[in-house]
């Protein structure tokens, strides 16, 4: 549906050259829930931005079903552009109108009659939880109220895509979650993809089923969330994933497992319902190697179960490889390099 066919973009300032966003290839389905995670300065905001055409790249294209917007003529683009809806993580409502007039305000720009925009704008309030708020001004409303108002002007003109910018980042968790789940509705009820920015980690982990993480701007890993939450394979990705999953002990219990026992230790990772005691007990028996459980936990991921066991071996070198090996045929197995954190 969306897709960056290695897209750059380079701003010039003065003799400095910026490299906000360099050979992303990206492809984002119909409806997906894609969710573009990064520290501040990774290139997010640009990204989107070339997205709806408020940026050009520099060089590679972006296409929209099949088609190069960067080819498009002013009139298409504006056409293109209401398949398109944006959120704001600071609402940008407009403030001398109130809820209703918000949401009508892109369906006058766009030519529809007094009768249809009471119409649309009546079933928006309601989907979004507030049609008792029709007449309230933005400055009377909450900050997730004042989003939801934000959600429905974007879905004013029934687009295909819908473009959230931090979107919740200016929420307390709380209120974050029910716009997440307001999302989530957007999504499965209206068949609308979403493509999202943020900086936090729960975020994609509560509604998206794809991510891209990005850094210097270069998307560094992307994939379903299930795989790369269970594998991430980039430093920067595992500490985001550690700021929603603890999937190590702390530093002190390290330490002090090092300071009585030593060894090394390996990551056990086991997705779906299998579990993984029995497996252990019935091939370190096997081999007459025991084994220590230092740390475990099991989350739900999508729907999907996967636990987490960090393990040390005890017993003779040989026989704890051939337990490494067998195990690896069933799950995951990986040693802990205790400076992963
Ligand atoms: N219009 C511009 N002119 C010059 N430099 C820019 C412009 N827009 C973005 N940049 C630079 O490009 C880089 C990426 O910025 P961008 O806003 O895309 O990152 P981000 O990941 O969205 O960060 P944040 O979460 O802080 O907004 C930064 O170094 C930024 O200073």
């Amino acid at each position: 549906m969306i897709k960056f066919s290695d897209v750059s973009k380079t701003f010039t300032i003065g003799k400095r050259q910026v490299h906000a966003v360099q050979d992303v290839s990206l492809e984002v389905s119909e409806g997906d829930i894609f969710g573009i995670i990064g520290f501040s300065g990774a290139g997010k905001s640009t990204l989107l931005r070339l997205v709806n055409q408020l940026e050009r790249p520099t060089k590679g294209s972006v296409f929209i079903r099949d088609i190069d917007i960067s080819k498009l003529s002013a009139k298409q683009l504006r056409k293109q552009r209401s398949q398109i809806g944006m959120i704001f993580q600071n609402f940008n409502l407009l403030t001398s109108r109130n809820v209703a007039g918000n949401i009508a305000y892109p369906l006058k720009v766009a030519g529809y009659n007094k009768h249809e925009i009471k119409e649309r704008v009546t079933e928006l309030l309601e989907f979004v939880g507030l049609s008792d708020k029709a007449k309230d001004y933005p400055e009377q409303l909450s900050g997730g109220q004042k989003q939801r108002v934000g959600i429905a002007r974007a879905l004013a003109s029934s687009p295909e895509i819908l473009i959230c910018d931090e979107a919740t980042s200016a929420l307390d968790p709380e209120t974050t979650q029910d716009i997440l789940r307001l999302l989530k509705k957007v999504n499965r009820e209206l068949g609308v993809t979403i493509l999202l920015i943020t900086h936090e980690m729960h975020v994609i982990q509560s509604i998206c089923n794809k991510v891209a993480v990005m850094e210097s701007g270069r998307v560094i890993e992307s994939g379903p969330v299930f795989d790369v939450f269970t594998n991430p394979k980039h430093t920067t990705t595992r500490r985001f994933i550690q700021s929603v999953q603890k999937d190590l002990p702390s530093d002190t219990i390290l330490q002090e497992w090092q300071r009585n026992n030593g060894g090394k230790l390996y990551r056990v990772i086991f997705k779906g319902s299998s579990t993984v005691d029995p497996l252990l007990s019935t091939i370190t028996k096997k081999y007459n190697v025991d084994f220590n459980i230092i740390y475990g936990s099991v989350q739900e991921l999508q729907e999907q179960l996967f636990g987490n066991m960090i393990i040390s071996l005890i017993g003779d070198e040989g026989n704890k490889q051939k337990v490494l090996t067998e195990l690896s045929n069933l799950v995951e197995v990986r040693e802990v390099d205790i400076n992963e954190r």
